[in-house]
């Protein structure tokens, strides 16, 4: 890979047989790539953060049906789709707060719904769960465009943006939310600098952000976390643009934990706030960002780095991975069937009413 075919760069590949996913645990010191063949398989990479980033964890989970389905045909012919509730169950449960996973899920039951009796799965499963990833794609693309255009040649404040966690071609079908719509503001020249926020305690900004903004040759700063008010204060920066895994009816948007604190200064500094996301990351069924599932993961991410501890042994740790941005802190939301400003629930509703990819 040359670092121009990052542009086209996919994390996610299938090979007909099984789906390769690029170990996202193990960079940015080594490029490793795994193979699975089954469901659990998959369940266990999303968990264990093997592949991670809403759009991404969806697309793998799609798969997963695909590869659980074929196993279970093979099992038993005519009782297939039901042994396959089982594996949908499990892939659900590999993380919760991303909306993705279970968007890309439904999908895959519908799939199966049409699926007749003694067809093989690949009938209809497959052809959705490629259908998945590749409007993915296309929807980062759109949103490269639409987001570029709020980014004007002569911003106010400055030529340069920030990041938060890792939005890009890693998190995603390829190019990135926040991340395209940087990739497609350079090109037009429209910024000079990224800064990214390094991401406690995974680390997404250091090590998979800063790693896709190299290889295209994106002049980026890594920063800590808490330099975030420092930086908005002292340096030209005009948007703050993040992602999202789950965004409410009302416009509430979760995300990495952090991106809540970015909005509150972003207003501070007035710095504009753009969120960037696919409709697949909408939850109409939710009202508002209170009633979104936040995960927890191990306390032992906080308190040690690459397996040596940094806190006294046994000390408690509270380690929650997103947090909620009330909408009213969100100056615009993009997404691949347009941009949402100052987001409220008749705007999503009108938003969620347009034709689109999804
Ligand atoms: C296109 S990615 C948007 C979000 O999924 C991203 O910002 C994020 O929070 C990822 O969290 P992660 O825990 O790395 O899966």
């Amino acid at each position: 890979m040359t670092a121009h075919d990052l542009d086209t760069f996919q994390a996610i590949e299938w090979t007909g047989e099984s789906l390769r996913l690029l170990d996202q645990r193990y960079l940015p010191q080594k490029e490793v790539y795994l193979e699975y063949t089954d469901a659990q398989g998959l369940v266990d990479a999303i968990r264990n953060m093997v592949v991670r980033g809403a759009p991404a964890i969806g697309i793998t989970a799609a798969y997963g049906v695909v590869l659980a389905a074929r196993q279970r045909y093979a099992e038993d012919i005519e009782r297939w789709p039901l042994l396959l509730e089982q594996d949908l169950q499990a892939l659900a449960e590999s993380r919760p707060t991303a909306v993705n996973l279970f968007w890309a899920l439904d999908n895959m039951r519908r799939a199966l719904a049409q699926t007749q009796f003694g067809q093989h799965p690949d009938t209809f499963l497959l052809p959705e769960a490629q259908r998945i990833h590749e409007t993915d794609l296309q929807a980062n693309k759109a949103m490269g465009d639409l987001g570029a255009n709020l980014i004007s040649k002569h911003q106010e404040n400055g030529r340069c943006v920030m990041t938060h966690c890792n939005t890009g071609a890693l998190a995603t079908g390829g190019y990135g939310t926040a991340l395209g719509v940087i990739r497609s503001a350079w090109k037009r020249g429209l910024i000079d600098r990224v800064y990214a926020n390094e991401t406690r305690p995974w680390w997404q900004g250091a090590r998979l952000t800063a790693w896709e903004l190299m290889r295209e040759r994106i002049p980026v700063s890594l920063n800590v976390d808490s330099a975030v008010s420092h930086i908005l204060k002292t340096q030209p920066i005009s948007w703050i643009l993040v992602g999202a895994d789950r965004i409410t009816a009302n416009g509430d948007v979760a995300n990495k934990i952090g991106t809540y604190n970015l909005a509150v200064q972003a207003l501070h500094h007035e710095v504009g706030f753009m969120v960037v996301a696919p409709t697949s990351t909408i939850d109409f069924n939710l009202n508002s960002g209170e009633d979104i599932p936040i995960e927890e993961r191990s306390g032992e991410e906080l308190t040690s780095v690459l397996g040596q501890p940094i806190a006294p042994e046994g000390v408690e740790a509270y380690n929650p991975v997103f947090d909620v941005t009330p909408a009213e802190l969100v100056d615009v939301i993009v997404t691949e069937k347009g941009i949402v400003r100052r987001p409220n629930k008749e705007k999503m509703a009108r938003l969620m009413s347009k034709q689109g990819l999804h």
